[in-house]
């Protein structure tokens, strides 16, 4: 790999990851833990943010204290899977802006189907972090990112919890402007397009659908 792929290594991640891999996880618990996951990788994706000053009062006296500077953010959840993420990054920047684009796998092609699309007016000049927990062949997560480019977003980086090595090459060879942050990289893609071992259909388990 790349310095434009960061495989984001902490114990409680590896942790919290085995837990929302293992079959028997009930559809709350995978949440909550995509969730908690979110606020670790958020952590990581964002230690680059510029920070300014302001001047404000303790209870003491006064100082000059570090906030973060523009907040011009917006983060792109892929749907349905990308919204599990995207949770727990709100909760971290409640003012970032928020951009959804819904995609489906062909199941035979395995190619991105776009549904939807809704973003901010001014995302062109906003930092764009594009989140799904998945990434597999990397057709979602490829497409996504040519559609952010055709709207004039310049400044983009990805973020997922799991990528099977094809997906990282793929979307390194499309996008290689992306910086590509990712909890686990796994062994392999399987015939389906499954990244195994993996943790199965990320949108099923996180609502239940299957
Ligand atoms: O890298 P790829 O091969 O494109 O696979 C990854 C995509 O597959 C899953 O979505 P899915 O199509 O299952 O839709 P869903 O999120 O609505 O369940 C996942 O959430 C990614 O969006
Ligand atoms: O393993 C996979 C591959 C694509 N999408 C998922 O949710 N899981
Ligand atoms: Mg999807």
């Amino acid at each position: 790999m790349d310095e434009y792929v960061t495989v984001v290594d902490h114990p409680l991640i590896k942790h919290k990851l085995t837990l929302m891999r293992r079959a028997t996880a009930s559809t709350q618990k995978f949440r909550s833990l995509l969730r908690e996951i979110a606020h670790l990788l958020t952590y990581e994706i964002t230690r680059d943010l510029e920070l300014t000053t302001e001047r404000i009062e303790t209870p003491l006296e006064e100082m000059d204290a570090p906030v973060l500077a523009g907040k011009k953010l917006c983060f792109v959840s892929i749907l349905r899977a990308g919204n599990g993420l995207l949770e727990g990054m709100v909760e971290l920047l409640p003012s970032a802006r928020v951009g959804h684009i819904g995609m489906f796998r062909d199941p035979e092609t395995l190619e991105a189907v776009e549904y939807y699309c809704k973003m901010p007016d001014d995302i062109a000049g906003r930092r764009v972090i594009v989140v799904d927990p998945m990434l597999a062949t990397g057709n979602s997560a490829g497409a996504a990112i040519s559609h952010l480019k055709k709207l004039g977003a310049t400044n983009i980086k990805f973020l997922c919890l799991l990528a099977a090595p094809e997906g990282v090459a793929a979307l390194r060879a499309e996008h290689p402007d992306v910086p590509i942050y990712t909890a686990a990289i796994d062994e392999r893609l399987d015939d389906h397009g499954y990244i195994r071992p993996g943790l199965g259909d990320a949108g099923d388990r996180m609502y239940g659908t299957k």
